[in-house]
């Protein structure tokens, strides 16, 4: 038996009793465009790091937070107040305070957090004393998804897999059920806050800022309905407590719509692992299907050219290409991003350069390989809070130019367009801090400029027209106009999107952006 219930303009819910729920295009969805948006999620909470520095309602965040000039740009005022009552919880607004203390049950959890302090509940048994508040008084729509009842839960796979997670998951449901007590409203049995806990692992979805970090957990009805793909025609984003999903390509009527539930920058077997390990799924997506195990596209050793892994002898330069070389690289890589999952793996800037130098001296992966973005990426971020733009713009730019592109084929995916963003912001930095240009290789006003043409031409699609990120994104152009005297003409406007080639006096720099690249990871490299 099979039902179906529109959640949308363009999308609809299929309940497919044997086989769990979908989300399918009820039209034909053009890409880049919104699929669903949830202005009210059921809970939208910040995790523990970020309880002093977010709204917890409007997940603002503090703008005196992140002082680096390159994060400011992300930012709008913001300051936060402690709720008085528990003084853990902080907010931007009375009116945010209101609606948190109204709508979303901080009037019943004020109290269990004041008995707790100054211990700090962890996120997990936050947002699991919001869920079984709001189980009691479930409102008319919820019951269109089967309510939070009809979540799906694996416990039995939770609890058959047990380890460290099912004694967590035990001791939390526990504990809530204790702390639940104290309201004096309520109180909650430990076999349903364990229920409640499989939930919320299966179908939370993580908060994050614009600039992906995450800060929060998120539950609503709607994105826990979207089955995942590793090859997805949609993405999810958030803007503050606003959830939105948007299309990557074109979707055609009564297609079935996914998104991502992992990082795309890992490997075949890495994501399979852990979709089996934390879903409790065997991908059979298109792309796990059809992955042959090692990396497509290898760099030829003698020639520096990509080719396809499947063949012994470059065609550039008949060079030979060993297997037990490609072997061992993989499993170099495959062991680095092993590492790299443990809590206490070393972060800093030593550590995070020499692995990178490691699988680039392999000479044969490229810089879109697992993990070698993440490292780049991870880099990136060091040196910007260390304030070393120049090192940092290297890190991005490399990214920019020989890893998004193949990892985010969508122009407008919207992790390539605020990496993007990220990069031109970065380059100011660096004119800032040598005016005299990057090493005289680079002309900096052009190339930001192609950066924010590419970014502004792409925002409306990624994020959405109406998007606090498309308004940073104008706002931040219109001043970098100002800045290098740049009128606004039709000329400049036939750029927009089109990144760097479009801008027709860029060629020069454009090779001169790809010298300083190929120059970057000959340096990694040796
Ligand atoms: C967030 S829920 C998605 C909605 C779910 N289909 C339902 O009926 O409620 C996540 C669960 O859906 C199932 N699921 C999601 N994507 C899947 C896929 N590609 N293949 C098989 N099962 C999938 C898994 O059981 C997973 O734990």
């Amino acid at each position: 038996m099979s039902l179906s219930v529109d959640i949308s303009d363009n999308a609809y819910l299929k309940d497919r009793l044997s086989a769990g729920r979908f989300i399918h295009a009820s039209t034909l969805v053009s890409a880049g465009s919104e699929i669903i948006r949830v202005e009210d999620p059921l809970i939208c909470i910040p995790d523990e790091a970020h309880l002093d520095n977010c709204c917890h309602y409007c997940m603002s965040e503090e703008s005196s937070t992140g002082t680096e000039s390159v994060y400011q740009a992300y930012k709008l005022p913001v300051k936060l107040s402690y709720c008085l009552g528990c003084r853990v919880v902080k907010y931007c607004s009375k009116a945010c305070q209101t609606a948190d203390w109204k709508r979303k049950n901080h009037k019943y959890e004020c109290d269990i957090y004041k008995a707790q302090y100054p211990r700090i509940l962890p996120t997990p048994a936050r947002a699991m004393l919001r869920m079984a508040k709001h189980f009691l008084n479930e409102t008319p729509s919820a019951k269109v998804f089967g309510g939070i009842g009809g979540l799906k839960a694996h416990t039995e796979e939770f609890q058959k897999a047990g380890g460290e997670r099912w004694e967590m998951g035990n001791l939390t449901a526990k504990a809530t059920a204790e702390f639940s007590k104290v309201s004096k409203q309520i109180s909650f049995e430990p076999d349903f806050m364990r229920d409640l806990y499989c939930k919320l692992l299966i179908n939370s979805v993580t908060v994050t800022t614009q600039t992906f970090d995450p800060i929060g957990i998120c539950l609503t009805y709607q994105a826990a309905m979207f089955n995942h793909s590793c090859d997805p025609n949609a993405v999810m984003l958030f803007d503050g407590r606003r959830l939105v999903v948007r299309s990557l390509k074109e979707i055609a009527k009564d297609t079935e719509i996914t998104i991502s539930y992992i990082d795309n920058l890992m490997t075949g077997k890495e994501r399979r692992r852990e979709l089996s390990e934390r879903y409790f799924f065997d991908c059979k997506c298109s792309k796990c299907t059809s992955e042959p195990p090692s990396p497509d596209y290898i760099v030829c050793p003698k020639c520096d050219q990509s080719v396809s892994s499947t063949i012994k002898t470059c065609p550039a330069c008949n060079g030979p290409i060993s297997d037990d070389k490609l072997t061992a690289a993989v499993m170099l890589a495959e062991s680095i991003n092993q590492g790299r999952e443990k809590k206490n793996t070393d972060k800093s800037v030593d550590a995070l350069l020499k692995n990178l130098k490691s699988l680039y001296a392999t000479n044969l992966l490229l810089s879109s390989y697992p993990p070698i973005p993440q490292l780049h990426q991870d880099l990136a971020m060091a040196y910007i809070d260390a304030g070393d733009y120049n090192a940092a713009f290297q890190h991005l730019l490399t990214l920019y130019v020989r890893a998004y592109p193949r990892i985010y084929e969508t122009s407008f995916h919207p992790v390539r367009v605020v990496r993007t963003f990220t990069l031109a912001m970065v380059l100011i930095q660096v004119a800032v801090d040598s005016p005299e240009g990057f090493g005289g290789r680079t002309d900096f006003t052009k190339t930001v400029w192609g950066l924010l043409t590419e970014v502004i031409g792409n925002a409306d699609k990624s994020h959405g027209a109406d998007s606090s990120f498309a308004e940073i994104v104008r706002r931040k152009t219109e001043e970098v106009k100002a800045d290098i005297g740049i009128d606004s003409n039709r000329e400049a406007d036939s750029w927009l999107g089109q990144g760097l080639k479009a801008i027709p006096e860029l060629g020069e720099t454009i090779q001169k952006i790809k010298k300083i690249v190929d120059d970057f990871v000959a340096e990694l490299r040796a």
